[in-house]
């Protein structure tokens, strides 16, 4: 077990999310800060991408599958998120913050933050 980590932050996507009746006819924008548990030794010792968790395929794939959905909660959507990133990528632990940004007119920002997975698991 290793404590590597890679990191996203800021990542952005605009989707139908909300659960007043005026949120349900515009896109809005949502935003992914990522943690995902990896071991980049091997990748580290050859240079090979196809050893490591590819951010640029990751990110792509969260911002696709954010743009297709429609939920009332900031909480449903992190939890699809998380899920993708577990059985898709195989990422055995990772922190996701969530955040609308424009939910709250009084407050610059609004997030949920989860953590999945299991931290001590074999391949990180
Ligand atoms: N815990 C949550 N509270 C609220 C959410 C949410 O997703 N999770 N959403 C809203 C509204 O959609 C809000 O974003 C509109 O400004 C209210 N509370």
């Amino acid at each position: 077990m290793t404590s590597d980590r890679i990191v996203i932050e800021g990542l952005r996507a605009q989707t139908v999310i909300g659960v007043y009746d005026w949120e349900r006819c515009l896109r809005q924008e949502l935003v992914f800060d990522l943690c995902l548990a990896t071991d980049i030794r091997p990748a580290a010792a050859s240079d090979d991408i196809g050893l490591t968790l590819d951010y640029k395929t990751l990110s792509d794939r969260i911002i696709e599958f954010t743009e297709s959905t429609d939920h009332q909660l900031i909480e449903t959507l992190a939890e699809q998120v998380a899920a993708l990133l577990q059985t898709e990528f195989r990422v055995r632990w990772l922190s996701l913050k969530l955040s609308k940004p424009g939910a709250l007119p009084r407050a610059s920002n609004v997030a949920v933050y989860i953590e999945r997975g299991d931290p001590a698991g074999p391949h990180g």
